[in-house]
C-alpha cells in the first residue's frame, strides 16, 4: 500500500496518455490508479504495459470511468470534449480533482465543466507549460501598454492529427490580449482570413493556424504597427512538459476548495 494520490489517465493510448503514463512511471509524489479509454478501443481490457509495448504492468485498461474513479484521487483527462465533459460530472461524483487539459470545449462545454466544479476541484488550461502560462501574463501586459495602432495577430503551429483551431493556447493568449485592451474578444476576434475580407478593421485580434508534420506546438503573438514590430513567441519541442504540467496541477488541487481554478493558479503567477 502508498499514500501517494493515486491519478487515473483517460484517453490513455493517445499522445499525451502516453506521455503522461511515463511521466507516472517516474513520479515519486503521485501514482497510476487507473487507465480508461473509450468504449470499443483495442486497448480496453488488456494490460496497459503490454499495450505500450513493455512488460505487464497490473493496470488493466478500463472503459468504465466511474469505478475507475473512485479509485484515485485525480483524474487527468487529455481527450474530446465529449468525453471531458462527461468526465467532468464523473469526476465530481467521486470527488476526485479533475485536471482538464482537452481543447475545443464550446460555451456548453464549458457550463456544463462549471457546474460540475461546484463539487470538486477541476484544474482547466489550454496549455500546461510554465512558458506559455507566463506568455499569457506578457501579452495582457504588453497589450495593455499599446493602442489600437497596434495590429494584434496571433499565429499557432500544430502537428498535422490535430482537430481544433485556433489552438486551446492561441485562446489563451488572444483572452489575454484582449484583457490587456480592456476589450471582449468574442467581438474583436478575427479567425482566419480568405477572400476580399476587406481591410483589417482596428482593434481585432487575428488567429491563423498552421497545420503539419509533428510539430508539437507553437505559438506566436505579433504585435504590428507602422514602422515597427513585437513578436512574442513560445516553442514547444516536447510533451512531456504538458504532462508535467497536468500532474503538479493534480498534486496541487488535493487541498484545495471545490471550484475552477487553472495553471496561473497552480503556478503562482497570479490572475
Ligand atoms: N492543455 C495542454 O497543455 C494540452 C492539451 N492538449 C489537448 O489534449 C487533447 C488530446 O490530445 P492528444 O493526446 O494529442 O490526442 P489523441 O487523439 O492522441 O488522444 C486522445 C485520446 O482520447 C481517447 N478518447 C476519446 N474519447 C474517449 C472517451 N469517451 N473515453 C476515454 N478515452 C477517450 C482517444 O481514444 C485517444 O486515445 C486535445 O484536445 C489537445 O488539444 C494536448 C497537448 C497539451
Ligand atoms: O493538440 C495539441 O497537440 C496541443 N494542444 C494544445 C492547444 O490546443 O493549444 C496545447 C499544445 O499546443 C499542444
Amino acid at each position: 500500500m502508498t499514500d501517494k494520490p493515486g491519478v487515473v489517465v483517460t484517453g490513455v493510448s493517445g499522445r499525451m496518455g502516453q506521455m503522461l503514463v511515463r511521466e507516472l512511471e517516474t513520479s515519486d509524489r503521485l501514482r497510476l490508479a487507473a487507465a480508461v479509454e473509450r468504449t470499443g478501443h483495442a486497448w480496453v481490457g488488456r494490460d496497459l504495459g503490454a499495450c505500450m509495448g513493455g512488460q505487464d504492468s497490473g493496470v488493466m485498461v478500463t472503459d468504465d470511468a466511474l469505478e475507475a474513479f473512485s479509485k484515485a484521487q485525480a483524474v487527468i483527462d487529455f481527450t474530446t470534449p465529449a468525453a471531458t465533459v462527461a468526465f467532468a460530472e464523473l469526476a465530481a461524483q467521486a470527488r476526485a480533482v479533475h485536471v482538464i487539459g482537452t481543447t475545443g470545449l464550446d460555451e456548453s462545454d464549458l457550463a456544463r465543466i462549471a457546474a460540475a466544479a461546484r463539487h470538486a476541484v477541476v484544474v482547466r488550461a489550454g496549455n500546461m507549460s510554465l512558458g506559455v502560462n507566463l506568455l499569457t501574463r506578457v501579452t495582457r501586459q504588453v497589450a495593455a501598454a499599446l493602442d489600437e495602432d497596434w495590429d494584434i495577430e496571433i499565429v499557432e503551429s500544430h502537428h498535422n492529427q490535430k482537430v481544433d483551431a485556433p489552438s486551446g493556447t492561441a485562446l489563451m493568449l488572444g483572452e489575454a490580449a484582449a484583457a490587456g485592451r480592456g476589450v471582449d474578444l468574442a467581438e474583436v476576434s478575427d479567425r482566419g482570413r480568405d477572400g476580399i475580407t476587406g481591410k483589417r478593421a482596428r482593434g481585432h485580434i487575428g488567429f491563423h493556424a498552421l497545420r503539419g508534420g509533428d510539430v508539437v506546438g507553437e505559438h506566436e503573438v505579433i504585435f504590428a504597427a507602422a514602422g515597427e514590430r513585437i513578436f512574442l513567441k513560445h516553442v514547444a519541442s516536447d510533451r512531456g512538459l504538458f504532462a508535467r504540467g497536468a500532474l503538479k496541477a493534480a498534486l496541487w488541487g488535493q487541498d484545495k476548495a471545490p471550484g475552477e481554478y487553472d495553471m496561473l493558479d497552480v503556478l503562482g503567477l497570479g490572475n
